[in-house]
């Protein structure tokens, strides 16, 4: 698949800010688990907090293929930051998007979008991951109001964030009719950030638990109607998956280059190992599983464009790009051998901020369930 005249310019000018002020600070944000702020900032000046969002409503008025790229920027700057700004664009903008009313877009979509706020997602709980449905925190209606009772667990931004979708459970009874979507604030009160995850790596986004005690928003908060909540949930980690597997293969680019750069140099046996054919082979086989991941990805993106169904596209890509990715890292750090563990080089970095992409917005078992079904 080949990207327009416009997709390559947006990936020049992402590509342009993640060199200078991303990947050069990525290193002390891990050591010291900075959310880089001023960052973030940047991105949003450059429209990357609400790429598929039309111009209306804040937003850059591009496509997902776009999102992709600029996902894979940024990734390639820094995953943790790819995180953050991935999940703001999607499930975050797009449930408000294609679910919210026009009053919930002027409101909450456009600063969103335009990057005034961050926004979080909370579906899983401490319980409740892949069987998204057995979801435990609850909604009680009352009068105007709905009050909130519940846990949220891995949320992204559930700290730095200024507001959260959340799905919980308005009527038991009805199984998956019986969740709704609600948009809260994170200065409600009751909104309690109970702790902040201690993580492997992508120490540069927080990932919080959230306690949900006695949370009371107005019912005008509510998205779309009761009982819509697993549906929006499921349709935007569709849309979601694509961005994670852009992510992946932004991360695992930077650790290739690197890799590349070093077996080019570093000497061994009278040259440099980039001519050991063991070496060569082993970076030249990572960049074609890459580039076939991406390939898979922008598909899936196209599709979704065109307005076709990608569920199944969506996973596979997420699925592959993930798996490829933490595969790519390996090989990088084996190219670098005993320098590719320690923290002088940024690969073992990458390769801890790359696992979770096998994990979040549904792990590679989700994805497989996804694919076999439309089998
Ligand atoms: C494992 C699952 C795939 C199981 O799904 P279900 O079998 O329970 O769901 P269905 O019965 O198929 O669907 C229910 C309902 O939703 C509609 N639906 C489903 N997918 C879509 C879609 N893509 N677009 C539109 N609508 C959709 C479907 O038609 C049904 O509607 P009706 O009832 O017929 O009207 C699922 O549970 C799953 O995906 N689990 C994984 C959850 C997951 O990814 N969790 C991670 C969350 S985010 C996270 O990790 C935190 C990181 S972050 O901060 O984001």
């Amino acid at each position: 698949m080949l990207l327009s005249p416009d997709q390559e310019m947006i990936r020049d000018a992402v590509r342009a800010f993640a060199r200078e002020q991303l990947w050069p600070h990525a290193a002390r944000w891990d050591r010291e688990h900075t959310f880089p702020h001023e960052a973030h900032r940047g991105l949003a000046a450059l429209g990357c907090y609400g790429v598929c969002v039309p111009t209306e409503y804040g937003g850059a008025g591009l496509d997902y293929l776009s999102l992709a790229v600029v996902l894979e920027e940024i990734a390639a700057g820094d995953g943790g930051t790819s995180t953050a700004i991935s999940v703001n664009n999607c499930p975050v903008c797009a449930i408000l998007l294609r679910y919210g009313s026009e009053a919930q877009k002027q409101r909450w979509l456009v600063p969103l979008a335009q990057g005034q706020m961050l926004g979080a997602f909370c579906l899983t709980e401490p319980h409740v991951g892949s069987d998204a449905a057995a979801l435990r925190t609850t909604a009680r209606r009352e009068g105007d109001t709905y009050v909130l009772d519940g846990v949220k667990q891995f949320i992204t931004s559930g700290k730095n964030g200024q507001v959260a979708i959340v799905i919980a459970v308005t009527d038991k009874a009805a199984g998956k009719r019986g969740m709704s979507a609600f948009i809260v604030p994170t200065d409600t009160p009751g909104y309690i950030v109970a702790r902040l995850e201690d993580k492997v790596g992508q120490h540069s986004s927080d990932t919080a638990q959230i306690r949900l005690e006695n949370c009371r928003i107005p019912v005008e908060n509510r998205i779309g109607e009761e009982g819509e909540g697993y549906k929006i949930a499921l349709s935007a980690l569709e849309g979601g998956r694509i961005g994670i597997a852009a992510q992946s293969i932004g991360m695992a680019r930077s650790a290739l280059e690197v890799a590349i750069d070093y077996a080019k140099q570093r000497e061994s046996f009278g040259k440099p190992i980039w001519e050991h054919q063991a070496v060569g082979f082993r970076l030249a086989d990572a960049a074609a599983k890459l580039e076939a991941a991406r390939q898979l990805t922008w598909h899936a993106a196209a599709l979704r464009d065109a307005g076709r169904p990608c569920l199944k596209e969506a996973a596979m890509a997420k699925l592959i790009a993930s798996e490829t990715a933490e595969g790519v890292c390996s090989v990088a750090i084996q190219t670098l051998g005993g320098y590719g563990y320690v923290s002088d080089f940024p690969v073992e970095r990458i390769w801890r901020d790359v696992r979770v992409c096998q994990i979040y917005e549904g792990t590679s078992d989700v994805q497989k369930i996804l694919i076999q079904r439309a089998l």
